[in-house]
């Protein structure tokens, strides 16, 4: 049989605390999977609720599915009714999917104290509900539920559930650690067991409960599970599925098993991340092959071997997942990780010993102060600009700047409003502007933009997309020293800028205008000359 990826985001993915998703969600992440080329998609259990049903009725029609196969999710005929009766079944049938997975309960425990049924009915339950569908001219596969707990319970049951399955017809049977508490070595185990006592293609379905659910995959990969099933993003009910991504790159790029069509793994970054977008849940930065950091060097140390070759620091090629290599500046970084960043944004510092050196010190000594770097690539590339230009580019000179807070009343009745003033010379021109906000930071952006959009009408299109304040020096009450990092979008990219200081408006003032001399630098060609910035 040829080796199964089988995803199951749409459906146990689904099962993920605060992960809701709408029919057209669902249709998204499934082109998505496609993308990737995947074998199989699970799309939801159709009769569950009305979204799944859903689902299936419009997968049919709309989604055109280059590689992938779509599966319908289900349980067993309920005990005591035929399979042709059950509606549940019924709906599994009329799914339109071609390819119909039903979980049923191996663990005797689970039949007697969950199902309340004998051991014999659930035999029959799963017999029944695969020939019918087998009959009706379904492909089944069956998820053989807390199998390896079942296993240490009542070995000889959890075997005869898997027997009955395939003599039913089953095609391969999953086994599922559902409650994720097993580890590597002891599903290695129980996959060999298996193999040798029963006769069928063997399914591995695990749960991250021990952090252990990729290796546990693998594990059974290596005893021969032939069709192993996960989540993009290591989505799943309470710490997750396998992460899927993690689990055929490993196969692919450690063991040399090509699991998915030639060339669709350069895709696996990208895909992971459009659906993020569509979950609405934030890509982990540090998620293995395809997260933000996964590539991302920080130590000055590390930075000096990349220089020569990038496979000294790295585990792999980040292309081969369709990934990027990023170097990060902070007071950890040395000569070779500002060369290495500069040549990330298109500067060739290398010939320029004493220019790399300035950057490198004037970067520690603003990192001792507050700044952060890593986190505000714009202000670095405007740090830099200035040291290899010899002057930071100014687009606008401020003459001043002023913020009124003002609250009427007291108690649940109290308003306040604030007003911003700001006064900036751009083009040769006095530019006088107010805005007005719901704080201090939202008033003084109004001002400045409008003042600025004035002189450069590309400045309309720029948007303060996220705004985080941090006290870094704890227990100096309200007097410590804020660091305020704003995101600034012009539609298509954004940006981050950093500014530090005692009084919270002030850094954010610092950070706002580098936010939009930043934004300004990219759509415009030419600077005016600088003046003094000064701050009412
Ligand atoms: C390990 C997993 O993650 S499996 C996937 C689990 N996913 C879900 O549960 C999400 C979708 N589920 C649902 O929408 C609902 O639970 C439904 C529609 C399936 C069933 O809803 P209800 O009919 O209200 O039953 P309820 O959820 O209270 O209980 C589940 C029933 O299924 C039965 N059942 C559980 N597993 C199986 C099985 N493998 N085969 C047959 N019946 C089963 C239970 O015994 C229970 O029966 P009961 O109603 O006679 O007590
Ligand atoms: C079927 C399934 O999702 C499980 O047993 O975990």
């Amino acid at each position: 049989m040829e080796f199964h990826v089988y995803d199951t985001t749409l459906r146990d993915g689904a099962q993920q605390e605060g992960l809701n998703l709408s029919v057209a969600d669902k249709l998204a992440i499934a082109r998505h999977l496609d993308g990737l080329g995947v074998g199989f998609i699970e799309g939801g259990w159709p009769g569950a609720n009305p979204k799944d049903t859903e689902f299936f009725r419009r997968a049919v029609d709309e989604l055109d599915l280059k590689h992938a196969r779509l599966a319908a999710f289900g349980s067993t005929r309920r005990a005591g009714v035929k399979a042709a009766d059950d509606p549940q079944v019924a709906a599994l049938r009329d799914s339109g999917a071609g390819v119909v997975t039903l979980v049923a309960k191996s663990h005797d425990r689970h039949v007697e104290l969950a199902l309340r049924t004998t051991l014999a009915e659930n035999l029959a339950m799963i017999r029944d509900t695969v020939s019918h569908l087998r009959e009706e001219g379904q492909q089944v596969f069956l998820d053989a539920e807390h199998f390896f707990d079942g296993y240490r319970a009542n070995r000889d049951y959890a075997l005869e559930v898997l027997r009955t399955a395939y003599e039913a017809g089953a095609e391969v049977v999953a086994l599922c650690d559902t409650n994720g508490g097993m580890l590597p070595t002891w599903v290695a185990d129980v996959v060999h067991d298996v193999r040798e006592h029963t006769q069928g293609a063997v399914g591995i379905h695990c749960h991250n409960d021990t952090g252990c659910a990729v290796a546990n995959s693998l594990a059974a990969v290596d005893a021969g599970a032939m069709h192993v099933q996960g989540c993009i993003n290591g989505y799943g009910e309470r710490t997750g599925n396998a992460d899927l991504v993690s689990v055929v790159a490993n196969l692919q790029l450690k063991l040399g098993r090509e699991v998915l069509p030639t060339g669709l793994l350069g895709e696996a970054t990208r895909v992971a991340h459009a659906v993020a977008e569509v979950t609405n849940v934030p890509p982990a930065g540090r998620q293995p092959y395809v997260g933000a950091s996964a590539f991302a060097h920080k130590a000055g140390l590390h930075a000096s071997a990349i220089k020569v070759d990038p496979d000294l620091y790295q585990h792999m090629d980040p292309a081969g997942v369709g990934n990027d290599m990023r170097l990060l500046v902070s007071d950890m970084a040395g000569r070779a990780s500002i060369e290495l960043k500069g040549r990330e944004l298109g500067y060739d510092l290398s010939d320029d010993r004493d220019l790399v050196t300035r950057v490198t010190d004037r970067v520690k000594a603003l990192e001792e102060q507050g700044y952060t770097f890593e986190a505000a690539d714009a202000s670095f590339e405007l740090l830099l600009i200035e040291e290899v230009e010899g002057a930071r580019p100014s687009y606008f000179d401020v003459e001043s700047w002023r913020v009124i807070s003002e609250a009427r009343g007291g108690g649940s009745e109290a308003a306040s409003t604030t007003e911003a003033i700001v006064k900036i010379h751009a083009d040769g021109v006095r530019h006088v502007e107010t805005g007005e906000g719901n704080g201090p930071v939202n008033a003084l952006d109004q001002a400045l933009r409008a003042a600025i959009t004035r002189a450069f009408p590309v400045v309309a299109d720029f948007d303060l997309i996220d705004f985080k304040v941090r006290i870094f020096d704890q227990g100096h009450g309200t007097d410590a020293k804020t660091r305020v990092l704003i995101e600034t979008s012009d539609g298509s990219t954004s940006w981050t800028t950093v500014g530090v200081g005692a009084n919270v408006i002030e850094a954010s003032w610092e950070a706002l205008v580098d936010g939009l001399t930043f934004g300004l630098r990219r759509h415009v060609s030419e600077p005016t000359p600088s003046e003094a910035v000064v701050a009412e």
